[in-house]
């Protein structure tokens, strides 16, 4: 079967994004492994698939799946690019969309300029609805990693982020750290690893190991984690504009309630891709002669 689908990206965190509406699509792991592949695939950070709403209350459903073909719970540059995607594609004529995600219920607005805005709910705060092995909830946890004791913040938004303050992101040791923190024990379904430079209380900065991925050009749940982070440690006001290595983007919190988040989202191509393709990731053992 031939398959539609609209590479896009949110400040370089990119995706390929499936109309699941006009499309009878049934994917499987391993082929959202493939085509998320950069040199044998499409090349993707997440898939996400456009469906149809489980409730009359909401315009869509709307599923996430990382490089390594695991379902997620939440995206925020992602759901950016789904408002985009839903209005040019004129499955719905509304800029208000209310989508249904597995981590809870987003409102997205498309501004005149183009820019998104999402309500991207509430943060979840208490281990266990992160989750993260703790006994009670706090702003600062001791995490055990590599030999060295960090203190970091854990914060759901329908997906688990760690949030660790460093003093520069630019020196920050996220592709040794990163993938120790991700799989850390105490995470049990892992974690997205940010690192969180704190510039004045209006300014941050940020990279993420992304859960499933590695580290991506942004990730819009870590900003909105980092700036929930960093206002209940005291460091941050309640706007904050976090600059990701592929480009900036709005968090507002009041300090409880729902966290806003605007940018922008991107339409790059269009392509086809066969459903029954299959081909092996595994780097060609050569020819024999
Ligand atoms: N890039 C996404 C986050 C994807 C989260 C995924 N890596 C996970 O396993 O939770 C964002 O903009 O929020």
């Amino acid at each position: 079967m031939r398959l539609k689908f609209t590479k896009m990206h949110g400040l370089g965190n990119d995706f390929m994004v499936v109309d699941g509406v006009t499309q009878n699509v049934e994917l499987q792991e391993s082929l959202i492994e493939q085509w998320a592949d950069r040199n044998f695939g499409i090349g993707f950070d997440q898939l996400l698939l456009v469906e149809p709403p489980s409730r009359p209350d909401r315009d869509f459903r709307y599923r996430i799946f990382n490089a390594d073909g695991s379902e997620v719970e939440n995206c925020g540059n992602g759901a950016r690019c789904f408002a985009r995607f839903v209005l040019d594609n004129k499955l719905i004529d509304s800029p208000l969309i209310r989508v249904e995600t597995a981590g809870g219920d987003l409102e997205l607005n498309v501004q005149p300029d183009g820019q998104v805005t999402v309500n991207m709910g509430r943060p979840r705060l208490r281990p266990e609805k992160i989750p993260f092995n703790a006994t009670e909830r706090a702003n600062l946890y001791p995490l055990v990693v590599d030999g060295q004791t960090l203190q970091i913040s854990a914060v759901s938004m329908g997906n688990p982020h760690s949030v660790l303050k460093v003093d520069s992101v630019a020196q920050a040791p996220v592709a040794t750290l990163g993938p120790l923190i991700e799989s850390h024990s105490d995470f049990p379904q892992r974690v997205n690893a940010g690192f969180m430079e704190i510039v004045d209380r209006n300014n941050i900065r940020l990279r993420v190991f992304e859960r499933g991925v590695g580290e991506t050009l942004a990730c819009g749940t870590g900003a909105c984690a980092a700036v929930v982070a960093g206002i209940l440690n005291g460091w941050l006001d309640h706007k904050v504009a976090v600059e990701l290595p592929g480009g900036s983007v709005v968090i507002e919190w009041p300090g409880d309630g729902n966290v806003m988040m605007t940018g922008p989202a991107a339409s790059v191509f269009e392509g086809y891709i066969d459903t029954h393709q299959s081909y092996s990731l595994g780097r060609s053992e050569g020819v024999s002669v």
